[in-house]
Parts: structure tokens; sequence; C-alpha cells
């Protein structure tokens, strides 16, 4: 195609300065050292994946380097980093256009925007997300100043704070009926909520047991199966560096609403003028008098509840960077509001790929695959797109990498170590399967899901070495039901029966 008088081109133009943008640009300027790469990123510092190890087949680990775009400039002389946010598409013309008044021409774009978070009542002051530096320190300083805060959400980035918060309360309201909601179920809820107050942390006991239980059956124990149902994202352990400390000097003071959403916010004047009762933090779960003190701000429960705080912190969720990109361009979404994209990451439009928390997975995937926006994801999303984008410049085929064979994630929650394979919780089996506990207080919890005599999933909690077996199990979907409860019991290696 001719260039438009003015406008730069490349053959290859990655935007996103994040995990997947820039995974996606190093790995291009690998396949084709000749050709100049643009990188365009709203944010002027770049995520970097550093000391990357494959743990397993399909688990990796690596930090999250925070990096000027000079040293990625260095290490990859073909990538230009254009340091610039993009407010238009043309894909018809194969165009970008910048903030800075600039336009640029493309063969092949990948657009790896990342997500913003999903705020309740965005707009209110009072009303914090987490997603960036910028709002972690935002948050860190509206902390400092906090006596109590509201934390809305049951996903990865509530069940981190939640935990590291100190010295201020801290009311945690949830819409499920356990904590964790996107990674746990009840029983592994129940394992780690002792972690929540360190006063009453308790002692390891030495044994274990094992159980096999069948949805339906032994319903004490039973754990509840899982229903159907523009700065780049923080890195690996963020909270590490920021002190996360309120007003008071006690340790972690966290009350649990479950069921339940936030139905009105009033700032205190409004509060004042209905005169309503506001509750104090509760103690053993018994006080319920009201709070003499005045909130900058309450929250009122579906409940019923109204709590007053120094703020909220919604961790609801995310939602795709797509505004920029839509205008005059008929992508299809998914319905997550992502670029929804094929098994060789191109989107709806011509020569349009997208990869990392922007995209929506719409592949028909592995039964033991799905997608969550991830750090693992978005660079195994970059990487693979990167190759998909050489193999239709070069005429080539490819194969949908192996990365999404299996979902596989490790991260640690409540200061234990967290690895969840494959369907871990029975996500799109609905009732039909069987779940498998092993359970040691205050030390590890492991639970399978098993479908057919097969594994399909699995949650490993502490120190279990059991992944790498578990994972292989999973992958091979071998016939396990002669085994039994065996494939649980601490005293045999499991190991040794694969062998
Ligand atoms: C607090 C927090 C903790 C997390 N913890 C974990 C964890 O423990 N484990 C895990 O696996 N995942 C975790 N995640 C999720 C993970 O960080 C994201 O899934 C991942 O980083 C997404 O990478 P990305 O490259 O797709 O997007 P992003 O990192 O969001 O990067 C998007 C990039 O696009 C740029 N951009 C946006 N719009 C434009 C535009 N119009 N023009 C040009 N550039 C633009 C941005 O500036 C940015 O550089 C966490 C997320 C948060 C917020
Ligand atoms: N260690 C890890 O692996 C971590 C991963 N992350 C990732 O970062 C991203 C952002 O994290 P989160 O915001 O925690 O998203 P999330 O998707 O993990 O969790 C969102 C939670 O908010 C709840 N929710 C949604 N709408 C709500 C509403 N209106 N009212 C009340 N609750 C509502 C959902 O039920 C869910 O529990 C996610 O992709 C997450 O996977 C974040 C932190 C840690």
């Amino acid at each position: 195609m001719a260039a438009a008088p003015g406008a730069a081109r490349s053959r290859f133009v990655v935007v996103g300065g994040g995990i997947a943008g820039v995974t996606c640009a190093e790995k291009l300027a690998m396949e084709f050292p000749s050709e100049d790469i643009f990188l365009m990123t709203a944010s002027p510092v770049l995520k970097a994946v550093t000391n990357f190890r494959q743990v397993s087949k399909t688990l990796e680990e690596f930090d999250v380097e925070e990096q000027p775009s000079s040293l990625l400039e260095k290490r990859y002389p073909n990538i230009k980093v254009i340091q610039s946010g993009v407010k238009q598409l043309r894909s018809d013309e194969h165009k970008i256009f910048t903030e800075d008044g600039k336009e640029y021409m493309y063969e092949k774009l990948c657009l790896c925007a990342g997500a913003k978070p999903k705020l309740i009542f965005e707009g209110n002051p009072y009303v914090l997300g987490i997603r960036d530096t910028d709002s972690a320190q935002a948050f860190q300083k509206n902390l400092a100043q906090a006596e109590r805060i509201v934390v809305v959400g049951n996903g990865g980035i509530a069940l981190e704070l939640v935990y590291e918060i100190q010295g201020c309360e801290v009311i945690w309201a949830i819409k499920d009926k356990a904590i964790g909601n996107t990674f746990f179920d009840a029983g592994a809820a129940e394992f780690l909520i002792p972690k929540l107050s360190a006063e009453k942390r308790e002692a390891p006991i030495q044994c274990k047991r094992t159980k096999y239980t069948m949805e339906g059956s032994e319903e004490k124990e039973r754990p509840i199966a899982a229903s159907d149902k523009l700065g780049s994202a923080l890195g690996p352990d963020w909270h590490e560096g920021l002190s996360l400390k309120g007003t008071k000097e006690f340790s972690h003071k966290v009350h649990i609403e479950i069921l339940c959403e936030v139905k009105k916010i009033y700032l205190q004047q409004e509060f004042l003028q209905l005169q309503q009762t506001s509750l104090a933090f509760p103690k053993e779960e018994k006080n319920v008098e009201s709070d003499e003190v005045l909130w900058p701000v309450y929250v009122e429960l579906t409940n019923g509840k109204i709590y007053g705080c120094n703020f909220i912190v919604s961790a609801t969720g995310v939602v795709p960077n797509v505004t920029p990109f839509l205008a005059g361009n008929n992508f299809a979404l998914g319905e997550d509001g992502g670029l929804k994209v094929d098994k060789h990451m191109h989107t709806s439009l011509p020569d349009i790929y997208a990869a990392g928390d922007i995209c929506t997975a719409s592949w028909e995937p592995s039964p033991v695959w799905h997608q969550m926006r991830l750090w693992t994801q978005a660079r195994q999303m970059g990487w693979y797109a990167a190759k998909c984008m050489a193999a239709d410049t070069l005429g080539e085929s490819i194969d949908l990498d192996f990365s999404f064979e299996l979902f596989a994630h490790v991260t640690k929650f409540f200061n234990y170590k967290v690895v969840v394979l494959g369907k871990y919780n029975a996500q799109g089996l609905g009732l039909d399967h069987e779940l498998m506990l092993r359970c040691t207080k205050g030390q590890e919890y492991v639970k399978v899901v098993m479908q057919s005599g097969r594994m399909m999933g699995a949650v490993l909690i502490g120190d279990t070495d059991l992944e790498e077996t578990f994972e292989n199990l999973i992958l091979n979907q071998m016939d396990l039901s002669a085994y039994g409860e065996d494939l649980l019991n601490p005293d045999i290696d499991i190991e040794d029966y694969f062998d």
C-alpha cells in the first residue's frame, strides 16, 4: 500500500506497552531482525518479563519489571517505541492516529491495550480502583489516613488487599457465599480464613486426611462446586514495595459481609440528612450497635446494612480498553467487551491481531483451558500473536500453541503458594463431576476435580509438590478410576505410581 505523505509506516505495529505488547514486539523483532517494529504506548514506562522460568510443561513464573523504553530499544535495536496514545484506527486504510497528531501505516497490527478496572459507582471520588502504579500509589496515600475502608469484589485484587492491609478496619463485601470465588470454592475459603486474623492463627496439624466425595454426598465436608457460571497493569508482588498501612496499630481486622452488593453510597451530608444509622465494626460477629463516629462516606449494602468508611475499593474486575479502536471499525466483540480473536489471535478485521487483557479468546478451547486476564496469559498470547503474524506474513501455517492446552496459574494468596490447574473450580462441568480433597489445617489444601475417572482440574494450596504430576494427569487424561482415594493418599508417593 502507498504511504500517505507524512505518515510513518512499518510492516509491524504493536499497540500497548504492557506484558502482551512488549512480548509481541520482542518476538517480532527476533523473527524479523531487518524490519522496524513500532511499539506504541500511552504509558512512559514499559513492562518487561524478566527471570522467566518454565516451572513445568505449562506452569511458568517470571518477574515483571517496569523499564524505560530506551532499555527495550537497546536490547532490540529494530524496535522503535513511540510514546503516545492511539486515539483512532482506520482499519480500511491500515492507519492509526496518535494523540500527538501523527499517523502511522501498518501492514499487520497487534492491539495489546490491556484493560481498566470496572468500577462500581464510577465517577464517585470515594471509589478507588487499582490497576497501575499511579492508582496503587493513590490507594496507598488514602489508606495511610484511613481507619476503615470497604473492599468490594471477591477476585484476585480483593484477596491480596484484605490480607496485606494492616492497621485499618476492612469491611469486605462479597456477592458470594465464600471468599475468593474466582480462584476457590467454599472449602478452600474455609482453609484460608484463619489467616485473616493473625491472633487466631492455628498451629498446623500434622496428620493429613484424604477424602473422596461426590457432589450431593457427605454434606458437612463437601466443598461447594463452583456454579457455571491507562497504564499497564501491575506486576507480581506489586504491594511489597508499598506500605499498606492505615492509621491504627492492629494487624488484620477484617469483617466479611457475604451475599451482598453495594446498593447506594452516601456522602456524609446526604447520610446525615437521611438520619440513617451506621454500623460499628462488628466485634466477634455480635456487635451491631451504631457507630458514633462520623465518616466521610457511607455504604449501604443490599442486605440492608450501612457502614461508614473513609473510602471504598472497587476490586470488581476489568473491562478491555477497546474504545479508541471501535469508531468506524466493525470489530466482533466478546460478551466481556474484548476484541474477539480466533485461534491465530486474529480479530474479525483483516491484518489486525490482539493479545492480552484486551482480547476475548473465541476459539473452541481445549476442555481444560479457559481464558483469565492474567499476566501469564498476556505473555503467552503476545508471544503467540507475534508467531501468527510472522507465519501469515511468510505464508506458513501454525498450530495453536501448547500453552493453550491446559490452564495453569501459580500465584500467592494469604502467604500460601497457590497453583490452579485446568477446570480447577469445575467450571463448565455442571454437576457431572466429583471432588477429592486432602487438607491439613494451616498447611495445605489439595482439591482435584474428576470427571468419568479423569482428572480435569486441581487447586493446590501450600507446598504440595503435586503440580507436575497433576499437570501430567490432566494433560494425558488417563483413566484414574482404579486408584480411588490413593490418588491423594499422602503415604503413597504418587509419582512412583505413574512413572
Ligand atoms: C493489582 C493487580 C494485580 C495483579 N496480579 C496478578 C497476578 O498476581 N498474577 C497474574 O497473572 N496477573 C495479575 N494481574 C493481571 C495482569 O497484571 C494483567 O492480566 C496483565 O498485566 C495484562 O497485560 P496486558 O499487556 O494485556 O495489559 P496492560 O498491562 O494493561 O498493558 C496495556 C498497555 O497498553 C497501553 N495502552 C492502553 N490504551 C492505549 C492506547 N489507546 N494507545 C496506546 N497505548 C495504550 C497502556 O499504557 C499499557 O502500556 C494483576 C492485575 C492487577 C491490576
Ligand atoms: N494473584 C493473581 O493471580 C491476581 C490476579 N489478578 C487479576 O487482575 C485482574 C483484576 O482483578 P480483580 O478486579 O480482582 O478482578 P477479578 O475478575 O479477579 O474479580 C472480580 C470480582 O468482583 C466481583 N464483582 C463483579 N462485579 C461486582 C459488583 N458489581 N459488585 C460486587 N462484586 C462484583 C466478581 O464476582 C469477582 O469476585 C483480574 O484479571 C485478576 O485475575 C489480580 C490480582 C491478583
